[in-house]
């Protein structure tokens, strides 16, 4: 049987939570191979991000070529990627591979507050990467910033994936878990033909949700590598982004990962039964 191949293009997250790290764990619970392409290195754990270290341009360039030279990649994701000459350099060798599924994940902001984008590269992700994106996946803060002004209601939500399907991106993914919504966690997915979806999952009370946007458009990611719909993909990394906060691992002294294993074990728990 053909192994399923994917690759990530992200900061490395010392820590194991996020970035990197997050979406290798990810992929192998999706019996999915990782590669990845280290854009910049955090010095980071569950209590903040304490340095970052962008990886020479000439390195971040050769991992791409190398990557891309021998694997037959199913999907590509970007996380973190620094500011505007990395976005550039990595929209630039993205655009020779029209036909691998690419999900965007416009990491600006840690939970913690760390910037892991320059503001300025802004300009650079709309003209440049979004419009190569099958799905982009921002949370709220960051779809703010993209269409330039507040989304406060579900009806702010769905004019704001109108709003960032315009900017190219086919289908757009806008994360919930920021919002005011007390009971629900609840994400609005537009896709390309003009659809729109609620994906809505009960809302924890838990801290430990370090990495969820990662690991949520990891899962996606994954899905889409073996040839799954925007939709089928965004329903399995849902569930099983719901199972990695529900199930909390209680790691670190600050805001911990979400747990990886979760959806697996539920998976294969279930399979048992049957
Ligand atoms: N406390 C929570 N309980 C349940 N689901 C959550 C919680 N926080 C976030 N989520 C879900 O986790 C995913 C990632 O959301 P979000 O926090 O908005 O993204 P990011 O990690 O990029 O900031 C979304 O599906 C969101 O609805
Ligand atoms: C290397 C890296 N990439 C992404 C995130 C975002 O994750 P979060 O928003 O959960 O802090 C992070 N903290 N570090």
């Amino acid at each position: 049987m053909r192994t399923v191949q994917a690759c990530t293009i992200a900061g490395s997250d010392s820590g194991g939570g996020a970035g990197i790290q997050a979406d290798i764990k990810t992929f192998q619970e999706r019996e999915v191979f990782g590669t990845s392409v280290i854009v910049a290195i955090t010095a980071q754990n569950t209590k903040g991000v304490n340095g970052i270290y962008p990886i020479p341009m000439q390195g971040v360039q050769e991992q791409l070529e190398a990557v891309f030279a021998d694997f037959d990649l199913g999907a590509v994701k970007t996380g973190m990627l620094v500011d505007e000459t990395y976005m550039i350099a990595v929209a630039n060798f993205l655009k020779k591979y029209p036909l691998i599924p690419l999900v965007v994940d416009p990491v600006m902001i840690a939970k913690g507050g760390a910037s892991l984008m320059a503001a300025e590269a802004m300009k650079e992700m709309k003209e440049t990467l979004v419009p190569l994106a099958t799905l982009i996946t921002p949370n709220l803060p960051e779809a703010e910033e993209l269409v330039e002004h507040t989304i406060m209601s579900e009806d702010d939500m769905v004019v704001a994936a109108y709003e960032i399907q315009k900017m190219g991106s086919c289908n757009v993914l806008i994360k919930g878990g920021h919002g005011a919504n007390q009971r629900e966690a609840k994400d609005y997915l537009l896709t390309d033909d003009g659809t729109g979806y609620w994906l809505a999952g009960p809302r924890y009370e838990t801290k430990h949700t370090h990495g969820t946007g990662c690991t949520y458009s990891a899962c996606i990611t994954a899905e889409l590598a073996k040839g799954k719909s925007v939709l089928e993909a965004v329903r399995t990394g849902k569930a099983f982004i719901d199972a990695a906060i529900k199930d909390e691992l209680k790691i670190g002294h600050g805001q911990g990962p979400t747990n990886h294993w979760a959806f697996g074990r539920k998976e294969r728990a279930n399979d048992e039964k049957n």
